[in-house]
């Protein structure tokens, strides 16, 4: 008999292990590693990973299950993501089960119907095979299964003469998919809420968080994993009225329009020396890192290619991740227009089905290239050659859920697994690599100008403290209004950046200098004014502003802070010719909306590009020639000790839109902090004196890249249980740990209450740990058996890119 090593489906288990089941003899052919099965677990039937087929089991013959259903008769895992998962969970404190289904499109956790499609002349099948698609090309899976034909079926995949295809719903040409519009009338909900007896729990939590995403559109499967509620609680709160089904359709296209192809460019001496050398690393089949550090409009993309060009030459396959942010239809049409149909994307803005379409020509063989962002590093090549991380310092390529993985040390994973070079670029690398790069652990590659060779731009730093002496309370300088006006005037191209969003940023009394908050969280609601009310950027809490001060009764209520809203507001005030184009996450919320306003300031129907984080990577337009921040200082006051690293990062970035043609750039950048290192090298444009002088001041606060950090986070409704539980934790930690480690804590977190939940947390800093691995999952098994059950919810970040 054949046994089943099977990763269960059950993330709150003490114990993170496979278990064994017996495989019925029915299954015996068609089952591998990699397939997904439901096993009997407890006094049900759960979703399960099979990870190893082997003959002996020490589980007693009575206590041994079989597996009661095999879901895939094609594995949706490979041996590699196997292992991977393995590394993975122990890298980051995880269970198994989370790290196997990151790496899967989420509609494989949905529900759908599997049809069979003939990818070759009917003649070419088995004879058993051969009716089903005499008059068809696509037959229902049910039908294979019905007659057991299951074994020749899986030997046709196998040789590509059929494929599988997963449908949400199919009406015509069209697919259409089904989702949940929750009810826009908070009142109603509440009323539901209400109304619901308490014996129904699962309904009312249902509705609870109903409420939170008030009006929005959401795929049920969506609403069942972040809740975890069953379909039956969902139909059931839809019968009440909190939501109701609506059909969209869905183009499974992802490409709206075709791309003209464009031919390679003659590289500049920089780029042929950096590409030579990652060429060479592919020819031995060496899997090196190399840090490309180039400055903007240096011409990384196209390095990366020619790199891909070589790759597909070779017979092998190209994973390129782009943070979310810049994944913009201008950086994936650059790939398409090289590589065409060869090219799949990943993104989330993508539909369920959309994504799945993408994961599945990568899954079989049909792309060489994907480009996408953080999970596409799971991309199941088998075969890969190249694996690109693109602007490498962003801290979205770091997972802030379980599994917390860094795409960057999943690539380089991958890289060593297929023996393939492993690149990451960036105008300002974080200083982490940038620190293993001057130790060769990764190989450094530098482009020091401009492609075309022309200029950086100029940048100059407004003090706005001045502005304000001079009785100039506007958003806007003299310098930068003045240079505003200028370019209007030549009909060129203005950027301006703002890292805010909403319309103001917060709400104050003016006479007793109270802030509105969340009911929920200790953070002041954002004032948004398409629906004039106060909203949490954490929870999603709102409420209506207040007509009077909650706490002194005073009806001096003030909006403070610069919003892109408002901006927009004094920009058509001050420059009532100008045609302005924002673009923040509310312009944004719309399928294809971010699309739409960047082709229109591509077209140059617009002459301001009003925007937040979104703008500041990957625009390349050649008629922009003023770059404008707004207020540098933002992101300087976050209590992080990276806040100055992401300042000087963001402004790099956001300068380098200038003047990446013919024209001269500009660039103009308004501060309350001038004389602040990180403004005044980003002035300079200059990467290694900042590293310099950051390096310098890690050195003193023993922060990375000196020291390797985990932070360990407690949180519980009640907040001694939060305290208490926390100190155990530093107490257990400092027990165990050896004296090498500094473990500072427990504190309360930078948000203290977070939806209702107070945080404390544990910081650790350490160079060479040996026991720290071992402790952790010691501690993890400690919280998953005992204090779990008390309401506490520990978390575990090695790394951790924000603290
Ligand atoms: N060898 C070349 N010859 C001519 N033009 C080039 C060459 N390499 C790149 N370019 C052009 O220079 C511009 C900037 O290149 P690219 O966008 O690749 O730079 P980048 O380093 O990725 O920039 P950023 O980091 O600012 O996004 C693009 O318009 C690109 O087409
Ligand atoms: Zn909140």
């Amino acid at each position: 008999m054949k046994i089943a090593e099977v990763i269960v489906d059950v993330s709150a288990y003490p114990v993170d292990r496979p278990f064994d089941y017996s495989i019925p003899e029915t299954m015996e052919e068609l089952i591998e590693c990699g397939c997904r099965v439901k096993v009997p677990f407890g006094n049900r039937d759960i979703l399960g990973f099979v990870v190893a087929i082997k003959n002996e089991t020490e589980v007693p013959p009575d206590k041994l299950k079989p597996i009661s259903v095999l879901l895939d008769i094609e594995p949706v895992l490979t041996g590699e993501m196997l292992e991977l998962a393995k590394w993975m969970k122990r890298e980051t404190i995880s269970y198994e089960i989370d790290c196997l289904q990151a790496m899967l499109p989420s509609a494989l956790r949905a529900k759908y119907e599997k049809m069979v499609i003939l990818e070759t002349d009917v003649k070419n099948l088995e004879e058993p095979l051969q009716p089903f698609f005499q008059h068809a090309t696509k037959v229902d899976y049910k039908e294979f299964e019905k007659d057991g034909l299951l074994i020749p079926l899986k030997k046709a995949l196998k040789m590509h003469l059929l494929s599988i295809e997963n449908v949400v719903k199919q009406k015509g040409k069209i697919k259409e998919v089904r989702k949940v519009k929750i009810a826009a009338d908070q009142n109603l909900l509440q009323m539901i809420y209400e109304g619901l007896s308490n014996r129904a729990k699962k309904q009312k939590q249902l509705v609870l968080w109903m409420q939170k995403h008030v009006g929005e559109i959401m795929e049920p499967e969506v609403i069942h994993e972040e809740t975890t509620c069953s379909p039956q609680v969902l139909q059931a709160v839809i019968e009440l009225g909190a939501a109701e089904y609506i059909f969209e359709e869905v183009y499974r296209n992802p490409f709206k329009k075709d791309v003209e192809k464009t031919d390679f460019l003659t590289l500049t001496a920089e780029q042929e020396t950096a590409l030579k050398d990652i060429l060479d690393a592919m020819d031995k089949g060496s899997p090196e890192t190399f840090l490309l550090h180039g400055v903007t409009g240096s011409g990384k993309t196209e390095v990366y290619l020619q790199a891909i060009q070589h790759c597909i030459q070779q017979g092998k396959e190209a994973i390129v991740l782009v943070p979310e942010i810049s994944l913009t239809p201008q950086i994936t049409n650059r790939f398409r227009s090289r590589f065409g149909e060869q090219v799949a994307v990943m993104h989330s803005g993508l539909s369920v089905g959309e994504k799945y379409d993408e994961w599945r020509k990568v899954h079989q063989q049909k792309v060489k290239v994907v480009v996408g962002a953080r999970s596409a590093v799971f991309a199941p090549f088998e075969n890969v050659g190249l694996i690109i991380l693109d602007e490498e310092h962003e801290s979205s390529y770091k997972q802030e859920d379980s599994p917390r993985y860094h795409a960057r040390d999943v690539a380089i994973w991958r890289g060593k697994f297929h023996q393939c070079p492993v690149i990451l670029g960036s105008a300002t690398p974080s200083l982490e690599s940038y620190a293993r790069a001057r130790k060769n652990v990764y190989k450094l590659l530098t482009l020091k100008e401009r492609a075309l060779k022309q200029p950086l731009p100029s940048v100059e730093i407004v003090d706005m403290r001045e502005e304000l002496k001079k009785g100039n309370r506007s958003m806007f300088s003299e310098k930068l209004a003045d240079s505003i006006r200028d370019r209007l005037k030549k009909k060129e191209q203005i950027v301006l950046f703002l890292n805010r969003r909403g319309y103001s940023s917060f709400v104050l009394c003016r006479d007793c200098g109270t802030v509105m908050q969340c009911e929920n969280c200790d953070i002041s609601l954002t004032y948004h004014r398409y629906n004039e009310k106060l909203k949490c950027h954490y929870c999603g809490y709102e409420q209506p502003v207040p007509t009077n001060c909650p706490e002194c009764g005073s009806e001096h209520i003030r909006y403070f802070g610069t919003g892109t809203q408002k901006v927009e507001e004094e920009l058509t005030k001050l420059f009532p010719e100008a045609r302005v184009l924002r673009m923040d996450v509310d312009t944004t919320k719309r399928k294809g909306a971010h699309e739409a306003i960047l082709e229109d300031f591509g077209a140059e129907k617009a002459d301001i590009l009003l925007g937040t984080q979104m703008i500041a990577k990957g625009l390349d337009f050649p008629n922009i020639t003023l770059v404008g921040v707004l207020s540098a200082d933002t992101s300087l006051h976050l209590p992080d000790f990276r806040a100055a690293e992401r300042t000087f990062q963001l402004l790099t970035q956001v300068s380098g839109r200038a003047g990446r043609a013919e024209k001269p750039g500009e660039v103009i950048i308004q501060s309350y902090t001038p004389e602040h290192y990180a403004i005044q090298f980003a002035k300079e444009q200059q990467y290694e004196p900042f590293y310099k002088k950051e390096m310098m001041m890690r050195h003193e606060a023993a922060y990375p890249p000196y020291y390797y950090i985990a932070l360990i986070q407690v949180s519980h409704e009640d907040v001694m249980m939060s305290a208490e539980y926390a100190k155990r934790c530093a107490d257990y930690l400092r027990s165990s740990l050896s004296f090498d480690a500094s473990i500072i804590g427990p504190t309360t977190a930078g948000i203290v209450r977070l939806q209702n939940r107070y945080r404390y947390q544990c910081l650790i800093k350490y160079k060479i740990e040996p026991n720290l691995i071992p402790t952790f999952l010691q501690l993890m098994k400690i919280y998953r058996t005992e204090w779990i059950k008390k309401g506490i919810v520990l978390t575990i970040d090695l790394n951790p890119t924000m603290i």
